[in-house]
């Protein structure tokens, strides 16, 4: 393909005299290391490396283009200086594989929670409708049919296009975090649907306040297409807020709420039935949610209004939600013989946290233990509202070892300590074994009970515990088992 037809779109800074616009290129990189003859090298100024550093190393690598954003002379190939490395990687990717987001329904969902919910809930209605579903987020990629590891909850610009591009499936549904839209990975994508769950206090390591998490989130939506709409849940300020601002834009928004004015209207909330009464077109009906929690209440009307706005008729889209299976570390319901109930859930934000335990209450826990622990490297400024939030509605809690993140086992464990006697009380306690402390947990509740184990849900264990064992749901299998035993 043609450098100049893959550089359509891009703000150019200056060219070099070198460029030869009809030079072919055969593949495009942003990392060095993966470049091959007759490549473009992206040059992108990252967090840990700046790549405009392995110019060279591209170069002896075959590559016969390069852009950056820094003023480099005396390539031996064309040198095309951006304003921005990572938003003119995104419009070449899509130059390169034809911009399939053209030609495909694209749903995009960002929020602090909810996304990869939604996104499962969404999957399911549509493809039990007969329209075949790719999904590009936390858990995994799934393109036709195909699982693919995925490393990031949204994927470099790179990655995302080729994604699109294989994908022969009717819709993608792509769950968007804040960081992928600061640093423009979503690129030259265009969205006919953008969902916007809730906003909370989350990542404010890397986004400073609010609002700038906020601003983030926002830039999605500039990436609607013509006819495109945006989907919001006003019961949030946020999501009030965001509303605001895209109809002030002109932009087509749907939203859903307890206030008159929402497309979709929560009349009452059931929270021990996990449903909603809702009205919608003058019509009055009950919306269960396949999950339990009001917080997945959320996420079923989301999927619900979406599946809704793409043409699914009504009484199909309740069948197929009355059949979906859950997600995979979202709210996971063991129940044990001995009539303990064990939850697995991905809470690591204060409102998930409070969701979480509320549910357990609200479904009829007699006593509720909440294990959990805190990130290591991860957002400091969330750990003492997490604790609070446990303090008050669990009625005991075991302070452990989440993801260390590099971060030295003593340092974390002095971490809880701190946390624990300051905001704790008597009803907590530190155990940093992970599989010790769900083992204890477990082992110290009695029929009726309840288990909460939040931080991890799907994720596989970073370190070795004591048990030999490497999730949250094989540690719960295995003192299943062995308890069976005894
Ligand atoms: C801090 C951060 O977000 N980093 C992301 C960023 O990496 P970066 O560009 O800063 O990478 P870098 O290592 O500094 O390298 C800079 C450039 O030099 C190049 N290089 C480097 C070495 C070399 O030998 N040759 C070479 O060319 C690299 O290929 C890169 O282009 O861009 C990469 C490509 O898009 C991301 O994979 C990477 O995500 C890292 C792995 C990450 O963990 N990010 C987290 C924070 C994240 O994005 N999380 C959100 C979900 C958050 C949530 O909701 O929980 C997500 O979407 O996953
Ligand atoms: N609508 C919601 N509002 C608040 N909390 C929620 C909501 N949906 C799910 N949660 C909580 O957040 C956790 C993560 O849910 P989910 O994976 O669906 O969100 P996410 O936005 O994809 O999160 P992440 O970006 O961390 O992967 C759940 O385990 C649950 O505790």
């Amino acid at each position: 393909m043609k450098l100049s037809y893959l550089l359509d779109g891009v703000e150019l800074k200056s060219l070099s005299n070198h460029l030869a616009p009809d030079v072919n290129i055969q593949g495009i990189s942003d990392n060095s290391q993966n470049i091959n003859e007759g490549d473009l090298f992206v040059a992108v100024e990252g967090f840990e490396k700046d790549g405009h550093q392995y110019i060279d190393s591209a170069l002896k690598k075959g590559a016969v283009a390069v852009i950056g954003e820094q003023p480099v002379a005396n390539l031996p190939v064309p040198y095309i200086q951006v304003e921005s490395s990572r938003q003119a990687l995104g419009i070449v990717a899509g130059n390169f594989y034809g911009n399939p987001s053209k030609y495909k329904t694209i749903i995009g969902i960002t929020g602090t929670n909810g996304k990869t919910t939604t996104c499962y809930m969404l999957k399911h209605i549509l493809e039990s409708n007969g329209k075949s579903c790719s999904v590009i987020g936390t858990l995994q990629n799934i393109v036709n049919g195909e699982r693919i590891q995925s490393s990031n909850t949204t994927p470099s610009s790179l990655v995302l296009h080729q994604l699109l591009s294989m994908s022969h499936d009717e819709v993608v549904i792509m769950e968007v975090s804040s960081h992928a839209l600061t640093q423009r990975r979503t690129e030259g994508i265009e969205f006919d649907y953008c969902l916007f769950s809730n906003l909370h206090p989350e990542h404010l390591d890397y986004h400073s306040t609010m609002e700038e998490y906020f601003s983030a989130k926002l830039l999605l939506f500039n990436q609607l297409k013509a006819n495109g709409k945006a989907i919001v849940n006003q019961d949030n300020p946020w999501g009030v807020k965001l509303t605001k601002i895209l109809r002030s834009r002109g932009k087509i928004v749907c939203t859903i709420g307890e206030s008159e004015e929402n497309h979709l209207r929560i009349s009452s909330l059931n929270s021990e039935e996990s449903s909603a009464l809702v009205e919608t077109d003058n019509e009055y009906m009950t919306i269960h949610s396949p999950m339990n929690g009001v917080h997945n209440i959320y996420n079923t009307l989301m999927a619900y209004l979406t599946a809704k706005l793409i043409g699914v008729n009504q009484s199909d889209i309740l069948r197929s939600i009355g059949e979906f299976k859950g997600v995979d570390g979202r709210f996971e319901i063991y129940k044990l013989v001995n009539g303990v109930t064990v939850i697995i859930d991905y809470a690591h934000t204060p409102d998930a946290i409070s969701y979480c335990l509320t549910t357990a209450k609200q479904q009829g826990a007699k006593k509720i233990t909440h294990v959990f622990g805190f990130r290591g490297n991860r957002d400091a400024s969330k750990r003492t509202a997490m604790l609070s939030l446990t303090n008050s509605l669990s009625d005991k809690y075991i302070l452990t070892l989440d993801d260390l993140n590099a971060v030295p086992p003593d340092e974390m464990i002095a971490s809880l300590r701190n946390l624990h006697d300051a905001y704790g009380s008597n009803n907590g306690h530190i155990v940093p074994d992970r599989t010790l402390a769900i083992k204890q947990a477990i082992e110290d509740s009695q029929s009726g009970d309840w288990v909460v184990i939040t931080g991890k849900g799907h994720e596989k264990y970073q370190q070795n515990f004591h048990l030999p064992t490497d999730s949250d749901r094989e540690t719960v299998n295995f003192i299943t088992k062995l308890n069976e035993k005894d």
